[in-house]
């Protein structure tokens, strides 16, 4: 789906300067696609370094600073990777952020700030890709991160697990609504993987559970039926499949990357 004979296509990663969407943005330059990265000004030359990736790969590529929780900023970026890369073909909705907090203690504003960015930018990223993607004609691919929590929640991520359950439901909204357009839109849900996030996570269950640093990371990956922690790698192998005409006949679905923790 919207693959051009001549040119390659073009994919946006947002929240590409580490981590999962980092990993994501190298597999689909391997892939030969030319990618679009994006993340936020503090990150900015962490991101540049996963340009100079692609590019020293033999693929074009560009970064874009911008919040995913700004609307402007979304839309802008959009029309940048637009003037940049010469269209936009592939939008993984990738960004994110991890509270750690019992219910009872998390403000109206940590909600507000959380949702912000992991359902409002993913609604965000998916609009401005798709009406971009509708402009142009020829359909397009559209991948949002969710969870192992979008379909079970893990106690003390309550927002985040909300949130992420939201984006299977906007997942699901999105690919009824612009399955006439060709366009495809999916969500991985990935369980226990080693990155920044994770490590931020482990920190504030040992500080709430009073565990060790590593204590709690070691007990959620009890949980893990292929006996390892992920790695970004895992991920990336799987949204390159939704990114590409093999997964043409699939749209809608969240589908877990975890090593075997939840059965849906
Ligand atoms: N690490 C894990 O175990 C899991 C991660 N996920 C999801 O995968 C995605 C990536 O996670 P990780 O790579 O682990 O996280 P990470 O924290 O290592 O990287 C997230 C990236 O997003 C960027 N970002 C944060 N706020 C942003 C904003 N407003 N606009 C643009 N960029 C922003 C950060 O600067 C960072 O580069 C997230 O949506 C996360 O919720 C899902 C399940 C498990
Ligand atoms: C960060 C995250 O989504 C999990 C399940 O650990």
């Amino acid at each position: 789906m919207a693959a051009s004979a001549t040119t390659p296509r073009v994919a946006l990663v947002t929240g590409a300067g580490q981590g999962i969407g980092r990993s994501i943005a190298l597999r689909l330059a391997a892939d030969g696609l030319d990618v679009a990265v994006n993340d936020i000004p503090s990150n900015a030359e962490a991101l540049r370094a996963v340009a100079a990736e692609i590019e020293s790969a033999g693929h074009r590529a560009t970064t874009v600073l911008a919040d995913v929780s700004d609307p402007v900023a979304v839309d802008e970026m959009v029309e940048q990777v637009a003037t940049d890369l010469g269209k936009l073909d592939v939008m993984i909705a990738n960004a994110g952020i991890a509270h750690v907090k019992p219910l009872l203690e998390v403000t109206p504003d940590e909600f507000d700030h959380l949702m912000s960015i992991n359902l409002r930018g993913v609604h965000l990223c998916y609009t401005a890709a798709a009406k971009r993607m509708i402009a142009q004609g020829g359909g397009g691919k559209i991948i949002g991160a969710c969870s192992i929590v979008g379909y079970r929640p893990f106690p003390l991520l309550g927002p985040y697990s909300a949130s992420k359950w939201a984006v299977r439901g906007l997942t699901q909204a999105a690919a009824m609504e612009w399955a006439q357009h060709g366009i495809t839109v999916n969500a991985y849900c990935p369980g226990i993987v080693g990155t920044a996030m994770w490590d931020h996570i482990d920190e504030k269950l040992a500080e709430n559970e009073g565990l060790r640093k590593g204590a709690a990371i070691d007990k959620y990956s009890e949980l893990i039926h292929l006996g390892r922690v992920s790695v970004p790698e895992d991920v990336a192998k799987f949204v390159s499949y939704l990114a590409s005409p093999d997964s043409d006949y699939m749209t809608g679905q969240s589908v877990m990357i975890d090593g075997g923790i939840q059965f849906s």
